[in-house]
């Protein structure tokens, strides 16, 4: 039967790609790989992908009990800044708690003196080309770089989180970021017993050279005797999901344009922030339309793309590479309905694992 549309479809043939290539860098290199559920958290796919992760990253209270409590392994908790209230219950569901700035971690470091503490490091270079994503962006408040300071809590951690990597597919800058970050902190991490480098590398895309990568890595590990964690988002879900969509309507307002059932605000936030195109496939054939969400906003546009036959009402469009960013933030925006939460296990067979209703749209407000 047909599922109706919109809704996520996690492909995990395509996730097992990621998974594998996760897998054989962790043989190689020695590093340790977290899922950074910031990117995504979608729990029912995590019975797949702990066989192949060591566990989970997180960005609040709430990241850290879902990834405690339903990937397990091990707990990373990372805040941009924890309130009062919530750092017993982040404490009590990580092996180690990596605190942004010195001013957090003195105020919480007796309350978390069970696990594992750390700091992140902000190494003012990144290869990120959006100012929005670029954690060195002047004035950047993501992490400590100044070295006399963090010197002089060194007793109250055992190590780092260094996250400047956006989208880096290119390892030879990698490298060189790396050697950046080796000479302004040296002697801060020949007294760390861990390092993580964070997420933004893209080494289960095509061509990555991940035997240089595991080099690297496991050199970076032995000369400053640590153990290095990796916090891949993207590159652990890239190219396994798909957004399937149908059209609702055709137009001709001197381009041709087709709306579906779904909302590039709501659903593929992440594309309207960075201003990037949505990808369908093959986008060859000789009628372009620009395809276009169903809430109100006028710049609702997932992109314009060539199909082999006209659009026509009812048709269906896959978009290509929705996993990441996609679930995480999707909305209520206009009250569109809420894509549906579908996989395609490896035998073909689909099932739905979330539908969105009424009640959820209604409960989300008050
Ligand atoms: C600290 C940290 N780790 C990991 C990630 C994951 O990055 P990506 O999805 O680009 O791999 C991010 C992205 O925000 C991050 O801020
Ligand atoms: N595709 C456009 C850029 C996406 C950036 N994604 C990563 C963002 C992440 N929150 C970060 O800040 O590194």
């Amino acid at each position: 039967m047909q599922l109706t549309t919109p809704y996520y479809l996690i492909d995990k043939s395509r996730l097992i790609r990621n998974m594998e290539k996760i897998a054989r860098l962790r043989d190689t290199s020695g590093a340790k790989a977290l899922l950074a559920l910031k990117c995504f958290a979608t729990w029912s796919v995590f019975d797949l992908m702990r066989d192949y992760m060591d566990g989970t990253t997180s960005s609040s209270l709430n990241e850290v009990r879902l990834g405690h409590e339903r990937f397990g392994g091990e707990t990373h908790a990372y805040s941009v800044a924890y309130a009062d209230y919530e750092i017993d219950e982040v404490v009590s569901h990580a092996d180690k708690i990596i605190f942004n700035s010195i001013g957090q971690l003195e105020r919480f470091a007796d309350r978390a003196s069970g696990i594992a503490r750390g700091l992140r490091l902000n190494p003012q270079i990144s290869s990120s080309s959006f100012d929005l994503a670029d954690p060195a962006r002047p004035f950047s408040r993501l992490g400590e770089w100044d070295l006399a300071k963090v010197e002089r809590v060194m007793d109250r951690i055992s190590g780092f989180m260094i996250h400047n990597n956006c989208e880096n597919a290119d390892f030879d800058l990698f490298d060189r970021m790396l050697g950046v970050i080796e000479e302004r902190f040296a002697p801060l991490l020949k007294k760390a017993e861990w390092v993580s480098l964070g997420g933004g590398i893209h080494f289960t895309g095509e061509d990555y050279p991940v035997d240089r990568f595991a080099e690297r890595l496991k050199r970076f590990a032995g000369d400053y005797g640590v153990q290095v964690y990796l916090e891949p988002g993207e590159a652990s879900i890239t190219k396994s999901t798909t957004l399937e969509v149908t059209v609702l309507d055709t137009l001709h307002n001197g381009k041709h344009l087709a709306i579906v059932d779904s909302s590039i605000e709501a659903h593929m936030l992440d594309l309207l922030i960075y201003r990037e195109s949505a990808k369908l496939k093959p986008n060859k054939g000789p009628h372009r339309y620009m395809v276009c969400g169903k809430s109100c906003l006028a710049g609702d546009i997932f992109g314009e793309f060539d199909f082999e036959k006209e659009l026509k009402v009812g048709d269906r469009i896959s978009i290509e590479d929705a996993a990441g960013y996609t679930m995480v933030k999707k909305n209520w925006f206009n009250g569109v309905k809420m894509p549906a939460i579908a996989i395609r296990e490896l035998d073909g067979s689909i099932k739905t694992v979330r539908e969105f209703t009424y009640a959820d749209y209604e409960q989300s407000l008050s």
